[in-house]
């Protein structure tokens, strides 16, 4: 088991995966001007490596080399495609255990959830090549005699990726892998805090077959002026976007300039509901995966716990039991199951939220306060007594926070779980048939779990409602947002 960082690439089987420059057009280069940026691990603040800090034309050239790599690419069958994809998923699972323990060394989360994570970012690769052969078309009787209507789909041309530090690999081949599937070209730019795993999929891809160009990956800090290049650059037509609603915001002003069709995968503040009519062991299992998953740093995290009274004592006492036992720790090290937070300012939001709930009358019923280990760790924390007035009602905290909330009656907490401007994921836990349709029906959410914490699936569209986003991702569903629809009308 891995117990260091200090040279990761000593701890890796292969450790060619870990990548240390950018990957542009097939080729593996340095910035123009030389620049790099630090990777940190976020358990011992050690020093991993240092990446390129790519800037614009760097990125314009690997848009180029994607409007060209495309045209061939787009060409192929999709069996063809899907042949190449198949090995690169072949090749992800292959290799899990080394994308893992780069996962963990650069994000932090314990190895076993990078490992799921890796082998969850694999099945998007694997079901959009199986997409890649059902991209059909239709044809429709003509509106008069000589007519003949067909309509086809065809690839939308190059897309653009940036996406988040909480999951370096999936929100990454949720992307590439409908887009490469139907024959686009496919620019990524990772969170400058988790480039590796991005670069470490690209040395597979290369392996995979994916033709130089295709596939492009830009490490930088210069996130703001990648976005631009992404927005402005006349050869993208596609921008798919995981992240902060606040960030969606400014991407889609960007992007309207160009009227580019945007994916957005963005911020949620999840309601996760107990009725009193719950398997109360089996929601606290639903709580523990719901909240604490990723150490709470997930766009689908129960972010407000709701408990009917009648039960709510008795689901606090069983919580935090549950809570309590949850090991804290260095993610490479065995038995962890929650890592550190991302960074300085992750930790300071989880106390301002603390605080505020405290002020507001809230308790303590376990952890509180940063961890004992130091750094970015901090103590899992149940906090009772909760309100509607209090911050973590209205603001996503992203860390290990579960804040609970009494209420009364069923009317009042679909009222309660709907006032908010998100709409990605919620939860709730009933055994009335006739309470469970009127809830799932009634709560205002892309996503919704009934007796379950857990919903991430690639066979499933995963997406918000609201300011939580734009399109799905996953699914059959999930081809759409990189395809163009053709009409052609035939005069015979
Ligand atoms: N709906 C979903 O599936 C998900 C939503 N999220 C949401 O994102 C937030 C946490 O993730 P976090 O990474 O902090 O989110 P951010 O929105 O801050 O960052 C997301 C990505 O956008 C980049 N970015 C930041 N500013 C700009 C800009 N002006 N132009 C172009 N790119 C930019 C970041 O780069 P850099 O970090 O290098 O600055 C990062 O790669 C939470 O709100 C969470 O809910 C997170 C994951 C999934
Ligand atoms: O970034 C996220 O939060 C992911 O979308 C969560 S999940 O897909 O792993 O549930």
């Amino acid at each position: 088991m891995l117990d260091s960082v200090t040279d990761l690439r000593a701890l890796l089987k292969d450790p060619t995966l870990l990548a240390t420059k950018a990957y542009v057009a097939g080729e593996w280069i340095d910035a123009d001007d030389g620049a790099t940026f630090e990777v940190i691990n976020p358990a011992r603040g050690d020093v991993i490596c240092s990446v390129p800090d790519l800037d614009r034309a760097e990125t314009a050239r690997a848009i180029a080399a994607a409007d060209k790599a495309r045209h061939e690419w787009a060409a192929r069958t999709g069996k063809e495609r899907a042949a190449v994809l198949r090995k690169w998923h072949d090749l992800m699972v292959e290799n899990a255990d080394d994308l893992a323990a780069i996962l963990t060394a650069e994000m932090g989360k314990p190895l076993a959830e990078a490992k799921g994570e890796v082998v969850y970012g694999a099945s998007f690769i694997e079901w959009f090549a199986e997409e890649a052969k059902r991209i059909y078309g239709e044809t429709i009787p003509g509106h008069q005699r000589d007519k003949r209507i067909t309509v086809i789909k065809q690839p939308i041309g190059v897309a653009a990726s940036i996406t988040p530090w909480n999951f370096p690999n999936a929100m990454i081949t949720r992307k590439a892998g409908p887009a490469l599937a139907v024959g686009c070209g496919f620019v990524a730019r990772p969170a400058a805090e988790t480039p590796l795993s991005a670069l470490a999929m690209a040395v597979l891809a290369e392996r995979a077959g994916v033709p130089a160009g295709v596939f492009s990956v830009i490490t930088s800090k210069k996130s703001s002026a990648i976005g631009k290049e992404f927005c402005e650059n006349h050869a993208v037509r596609k921008l798919t976007f995981t992240g902060s609603t606040e960030v969606g915001r400014i991407l889609l002003r960007q992007a309207a300039d160009q009227v580019m069709k945007c994916s957005m995968e963005l911020g949620g503040n999840a309601p996760f509901i107990v009725f009193d009519d719950a398997d109360l062991d089996k929601a606290v299992e639903g709580a523990m995966i719901s909240k604490f998953r990723n150490n709470g740093q997930t766009c689908v995290c129960a972010n407000r716990i709701y408990v009917q009274a009648g039960v709510y004592d008795a689901f606090a006492e069983k919580l935090s039991a549950a809570v309590a036992k949850l090991n804290v720790g260095d993610g490479l090290k065995d038995g962890v199951t929650t890592g550190p937070l991302i960074n300085e300012s992750a930790v300071e939001k989880v106390e301002e939220h603390i605080a505020d709930a405290l002020a507001g009358g809230g308790k303590v019923v376990t952890g509180g306060k940063r961890h004992a280990l130091g750094g970015t760790f901090f103590e899992p924390t149940v906090v009772t007594g909760i309100t509607p007035a209090m911050k973590v009602s209205t603001e996503e905290t992203f860390g290990p926070l579960a804040p609970l909330f009494k209420f009364d009656t069923e009317e009042e907490v679909i009222q309660l779980a709907n006032n908010t401007i998100f709409g990605l994921a919620s939860y709730f836990y009933a055994r009335d048939i006739g309470r469970i349709t009127r809830v799932q029906e009634g709560l205002e959410y892309g996503m919704v779990g009934v007796n379950t914490g857990l919903i991430s699936t690639e066979v499933a569209p995963f997406g918000g409602v609201k300011q939580s986003g734009l399109g799905r991702e996953g699914s059959h569903h999930g081809v759409e947002d990189y395809l163009e629809m053709k009409y052609i009308c035939l005069s015979v």
